[in-house]
């Protein structure tokens, strides 16, 4: 049977004050989808997957996305689709995103569907509606597109790549703790429906600085920019240790630090001015302090989403 492989890599969501909105993908974890045409006649998914995931598809974020193309397409096969997570999960590094965006890719070769980019975007925010209740699309965004990105609309959806003119690599802190089901559904719940507007003004201004810092190669505008007063606030008693990483990241001349995502995973974004390994150091030490382990990887800006024919 022939069989299709699509991997993604994973990624920080919102990057300040973006939420729902910005995001990067990163070369540090990927996960990897293999899709395969089982039979014809009758509309199924099959999930496989060795690691502690749910395989019912509906619940698979790798799963409802397929169903839904089968189901778009009107397409009556039996899929198999086997996910190798490379991404740790609940950790805000767009994990069920990944999974998502793979999914579609593989089936976009495997059936010679012909989507676009934000076709595959528009499918892989069904995967994380099944595991978050909501079809964020920024994490698929950045799997899907690759780099920096900005989803400018939701309804239909319109991705943008922000161009990035400014030397940096992205270290992720990454707690090795398990934040248990739906971690991204429950810090969702945390985020308030109603703001004043003294903070829109301002998440708007650290939203602003942050783009055109990139595009401009502003050190001081990204700095300034990879803020929010909002979301990452509302969210703090998810990752009590945030603000401590936080303070570590910018006294060592970081070039900005945020919240990865719904944490709490912390990303940093460094360039040789930046003391990395004070970081390391002092971050390691607080991290314990707070009762856990936490691995500093380094990375890089990644790319969009790959797929390759088997056979
Ligand atoms: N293919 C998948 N990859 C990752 N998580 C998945 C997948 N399918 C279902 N899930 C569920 O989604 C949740 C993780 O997603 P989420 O809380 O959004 O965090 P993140 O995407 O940052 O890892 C976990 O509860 C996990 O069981
Ligand atoms: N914009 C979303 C992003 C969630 O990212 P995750 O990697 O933590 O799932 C949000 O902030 O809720």
């Amino acid at each position: 049977m022939r069989s299709v492989r699509a991997i993604a890599f994973s990624s920080s969501a919102n990057l300040g004050a973006g939420y729902d909105i910005l995001s990067m993908a990163h070369m540090a974890f990927s996960d990897t989808v293999y899709a395969e045409i089982v039979s014809r006649g009758e509309r199924k998914v099959i999930i496989e997957s060795e690691s502690a995931l749910p395989v019912d598809p509906d619940r698979n974020a790798a799963g409802a996305p397929a169903k839904a193309v089968l189901s778009e397409f009107g397409l009556d096969y039996v899929i198999k689709i086997r996910v190798i997570k490379g991404i740790p999960f609940g950790l805000g590094l767009g994990s069920s995103g990944a999974s998502a965006v793979a999914s579609v890719a593989a089936l976009n070769k495997l059936l010679d569907l012909n989507l676009s980019l934000e076709d595959i975007v528009r499918f892989a925010v069904l995967g994380e509606k099944a595991v978050s209740g909501s079809p964020h699309p920024d994490n698929v965004a950045a799997s899907t597109f690759g780099g920096v990105v900005a989803v400018t609309s939701h309804n239909p959806i319109k991705v943008s790549k922000i161009p990035v003119n400014l030397d940096f690599r992205v270290a992720l802190v990454i707690p090795r703790v398990n934040t248990g089901e739906g971690k991204t559904k429950k810090a969702r719940e945390l985020v308030p429906q109603m703001i004043e507007i003294s903070k829109m003004v301002e998440n708007s201004r650290y939203l602003s600085s942050f783009i055109l810092g990139l595009t401009q190669g502003n050190r001081e505008l990204v700095k300034y920019g990879l803020n929010d007063s909002i979301v990452e606030k509302s969210r703090e008693p998810m990752y009590p240790h945030y603000p401590k990483i936080r303070e570590i990241a910018l006294k060592h001349d970081a070039v900005g630090v945020c919240v990865s995502g719904a944490g709490p995973t912390t990303l940093l974004l460094y360039d040789n001015k930046t003391d990395l390994e004070s970081i390391k150091r002092e971050v390691s030490h607080t991290c314990e302090q707070f009762g856990f382990i936490c691995q500093l990887v380094s990375t890089e800006i990644g790319g969009g989403v790959r797929v390759e024919g088997l056979n």
